[in-house]
């Protein structure tokens, strides 16, 4: 009787399910708002389209994105709850409608675990508040204010290339560009940092540390729930079973815990430094609550600052200085502005540079910034978007791949060309770029990055590098994880140092 009564169980069980997902397949195809925007029906189905793009190719979602814009034109449902527009003057709309609310779409911000960054505050509200206790830190004047730091780690870069010159040797500028983002950001975080210039084998275990990790992005974000699950099992068993850039997740976030307690503990502030630094100031804010300033959330956010201000900034230099000796014309032209000004050093005269400035933008271009579907959510508003309306709730995205390849706006959009930043046309066309995002929640870190890379690109202007075993694809945005990732057995932008001019 028993055993009658739990197959009767479990054959309902079984009923309901198949009920539930058949229901939910007509929901999804027929009876949701965003049934009639066009698309693959199986993307409409179920977001393994998506996961089989993103985690089982691996990072070509975006790229296919592209092509089915192709086919079903400018709006395209991609997963079943969200479209992509491919349309550059629906960009403000999605990003930065002026005084309305845009949220941040939550299954896009299981990727890192992060979740009480100010990166990964989905409510807008909460993204507000996180933001301007952030704002001072990041502001152009203080970015001036910071000049020597950032000098100071130039000068050390160029030791490093002083070396390669001595020994004949080769110098991996990767592991270098990563060392001095890295360096910059903890100094800016914590008021000191690991000196990993100094060290430029830990340079290049971190910089493949944190690209395993990056790579591990697209799963978390689509199976989170099995990330979970091995969190709950025994250590010896679900260490093994773990993707290896889980492991270097946990790893990273212990370090920064590590720092992130050192500035509470530091309570006579013995090694604040001299510059304001991002966690002794917020530590000391009276106006944060107190969940605000816990070491947890500290933790989610010194993570996210680190990993933001380290990987897309060393990104944009490595690809600034592989076009720089690939295309010795740009190179030339660099080198005639900087000597006509007398090559100076200091970021005032530097920032002005109009072809400095164009060569930083070009390698901003092609390094897309945040590569995946940068997704919004409008949480009281209904979009239209031509005929199509789309409701409070639905993620709208558009990717940087899209804006930053459309041949109307960027013609030859692969071709490093700095070029297209400059005169009237140029500055027409910058209202068009997404590698910093947009709107409230774009990158508070853009003058840090700019300072950096105007810095270390001049100085490095005045030495003659040949490429050594490096190609175009060691820069180029052939997958998404995040960020751009070039061909999967890159080890870098590598090159001899011939002389010192
Ligand atoms: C060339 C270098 C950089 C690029 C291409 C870049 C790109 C981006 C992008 C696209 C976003 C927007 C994310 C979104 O819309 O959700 C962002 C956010 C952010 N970036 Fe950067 N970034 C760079 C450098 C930096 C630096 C140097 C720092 C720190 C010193 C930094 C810290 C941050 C932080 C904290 C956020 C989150 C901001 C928020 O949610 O309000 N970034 N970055």
């Amino acid at each position: 009787m028993q055993s009658l009564d739990f197959r009767s169980f479990l054959l309902a069980s079984l009923f309901s399910l198949v009920g539930w997902l058949l229901y939910r397949a007509l929901y999804r195809l027929v009876l949701s708002p965003i049934a009639n925007v066009p698309g693959p029906k199986l993307a409409a189905l179920t977001t393994l389209y998506a996961a089989y793009y993103d985690v089982y190719l691996p990072g070509q979602y975006v790229f296919k994105i592209k092509e089915l814009h192709k086919k079903y034109g400018p709006i395209v449902r991609v997963t079943p709850h969200e479209v992509h527009v491919n349309d550059v003057e629906f960009l403000d709309a999605i990003y930065n409608p002026p005084s309305r609310k845009r949220n941040k779409f939550l299954p896009n911000l299981k990727g890192l675990p992060l979740d009480e960054s100010v990166g990964a505050a989905r409510n807008w509200e909460l993204h507000r508040k996180r933001r301007e206790a952030l704002n001072p830190f990041f502001s152009h004047k203080k970015v001036l204010e910071t000049e020597g730091l950032i000098r100071g780690k130039v000068d050390r870069f160029c030791k490093n290339l002083d070396n390669g010159l001595k020994l004949g040797s080769v110098v991996n500028l990767s592991d270098m560009y990563f060392a001095l983002a890295l360096d910059v950001v903890q100094q800016y975080s914590f008021g000191q940092d690991d000196n990993v210039l100094d060290d430029l084998q830990e340079a290049n275990r971190l910089r493949n540390n944190i690209a395993r990790l990056l790579r591990g992005v697209n799963f978390n974000r689509h199976f989170s729930w099995f990330i979970r699950m091995m969190s709950m099992l025994p250590k010896s068993i679900g260490d093994s079973l773990v993707p290896p850039g889980v492991t270097d997740l946990v790893r990273f976030r212990k370090n920064i815990r590590e720092n992130v307690d050192q500035v509470l503990a530091d309570t006579e502030n013995e090694h604040k430094g001299d510059l304001k630094s991002v966690f002794y100031e917020l530590k000391a804010n009276q106006e944060l609550t107190k969940f605000e300033r816990a070491p947890s959330r500290l933790e989610d956010e010194g993570s996210l600052l680190i990993m933001a201000g380290t990987e897309s900034t060393a990104k944009s230099m490595q690809i600034a200085q592989y076009h720089l000796l690939a295309n010795p014309s740009v190179m030339a032209r660099l080198r005639d502005e900087l000597s006509k000004e007398g090559n100076p050093t200091e970021l005032k005269v530097l920032e002005q540079l109009p072809y400095l400035s164009a060569i930083i933008l070009e390698a901003n271009r092609l390094s897309f910034g945040l590569t995946g579907r940068n997704t919004r959510v409008a949480p009281d508003e209904v979009l239209r978007y031509k005929q199509y309306v789309l409701p409070p709730g639905i993620g709208i995205s558009m990717t940087t791949l899209c804006i930053h390849t459309t041949e109307d706006i960027f013609p030859d959009p692969w071709t490093f060309n700095p070029d297209r930043f400059l005169g009237r046309e140029g500055m027409e066309r910058r209202k068009y770029m997404m590698s910093m995002g947009r709107g409230p929640y774009k990158c508070i870190g853009i003058n840090v990055a700019n300072a950096e890379m105007s810095m270390v690109l001049a100085a490095v202007a005045g030495y003659e590098l040949q490429l050594f075993e490096t190609d175009e694809e060691d820069v180029k945005f052939m997958s998404d994880s995040q960020i751009a990732h070039p061909k999967p057995d890159s080890t870098g932008v590598r090159a001899r140092v011939v002389s010192k001019l």
